[in-house]
């Protein structure tokens, strides 16, 4: 069986700063010393959006960087025609090492994995306090996803004037993870000013299950003009349209960073996530885990946490959260 996974994407590897000489990577090849940066907006069945400077530019990839993927918040190189002006391309010739790669599987049985967005440094989980209900699985999976690339979760909280944000809450707060709770009916200057420092000056991608209310929110942070710009998108590239994956870079006012809308999630599959790694989230506990068995998943009868916790040098309630998002890897009807 091919392993599109490991093929499609073999330029992405993962946050390993210690490989990364101070050479750079992509040396400037001699046919390509007028190619300009370009921030990946979109793409769209192939075509890809790019900002270059000021303009708005559609490009394809130039057929010299192979299966090599170009995702949403990419960084490129681009060629040809840059004038932004309607019917041009450009060309795609280079993609600038990632910083981070979020990916899902549309399931956790398909090994396709896909690469959502590249480059972010948050990722904030937008759920509904109710109409859709909370889904607290696919919450965790989520944060299995944010940690496994890197990304500092934050948990978005909507429609608080239809149910109370408490219970969810008591169930995140052993994990610390930073939150806000939003409501259209409050989107005054308030609510709207504190999703925006959580977002100032970072690269978030927002996901969420449909209907939770993120193009609401999201339209609430940009200026109408690119408002206007996400409903285009979305009507080509958006949810209905099986495995197409598209996300929609939008930047905040005054150049306070951006958010990386993506369309409704169903499930969030994790296939191609190393569950050893989510231990990376609990600083606290990874001390306790020096007497495991060897590749121990600490999710296993032999782990040494339950003694190290058990003696007092963690909460019981952070042991509990990292196996119940450990246990996220079990796949189980509705995820
Ligand atoms: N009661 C209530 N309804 C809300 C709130 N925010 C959004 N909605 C409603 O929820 C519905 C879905 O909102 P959207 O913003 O379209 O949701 P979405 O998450 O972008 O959905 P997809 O486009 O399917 O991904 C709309 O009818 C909104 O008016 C809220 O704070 N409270
Ligand atoms: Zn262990």
């Amino acid at each position: 069986m091919r392993r599109y996974g490991k093929h499609t994407d073999e330029d992405d590897v993962r946050v390993r700063p210690s490989r990364r000489g101070s050479r750079p990577r992509t040396h400037r090849r001699p046919a390509h010393e007028d190619a300009e940066e370009g921030f990946v907006l979109t793409v769209d069945r192939g075509r890809i959006t790019c900002l270059v400077g000021e303009r708005t530019v559609t490009a394809m990839k130039a057929r010299e960087l192979g299966r090599k993927s170009v995702v949403v918040g990419d960084r490129v190189a681009v060629v040809g025609d840059l004038s932004g002006l309607k019917d041009t391309l450009a060309r795609v010739v280079r993609v600038a090492e990632r910083t981070s790669t979020l990916r899902r599987t549309a399931d956790d049985d398909d090994p396709f994995e896909r690469v959502v967005v590249a480059n972010a440094d948050q990722l904030a989980i937008v759920t509904a306090l109710a109409d859709p209900e909370p889904r607290p699985r696919l919450i965790d999976r989520c944060l299995v996803a944010a940690f496994d690339a890197g990304l500092d979760p934050l948990l978005i909280l909507t429609k608080s004037d239809l149910a109370p944000p408490g219970p969810l809450l008591e169930t995140y707060a052993p994990l610390g993870i930073r939150h806000v709770v939003t409501s259209h009916e409050e989107f005054d200057e308030e609510s709207v000013a504190r999703v925006r420092d959580l977002l100032a000056g970072r690269t978030t991608a927002f996901v969420g299950h449909s209907g939770v209310g993120k193009t609401t929110l999201v339209n609430a942070l940009v200026p109408p003009e690119r408002q206007r710009a996400t409903g285009a998108v979305n009507a080509v590239t958006g949810r209905g349209r099986h495995t197409t994956v598209s996300a929609l870079a939008l930047p905040l006012p005054g150049g306070a960073g951006w958010v990386i809308d993506t369309p409704g999630v169903r499930s969030f599959g994790l296939h191609h996530i190393d569950p050893s790694r989510v231990i990376h989230a609990f600083p606290d506990l990874k001390p306790g885990t020096a007497g495991c068995p060897r590749a121990c998943s600490h999710d296993e009868p032999d782990c040494a946490l339950d003694g190290w916790v058990a003696a007092g040098h963690a909460e019981p309630a952070r042991l509990y959260s990292l196996r119940r998002l450990l246990a996220t890897r079990e796949r189980r009807e509705g995820d």
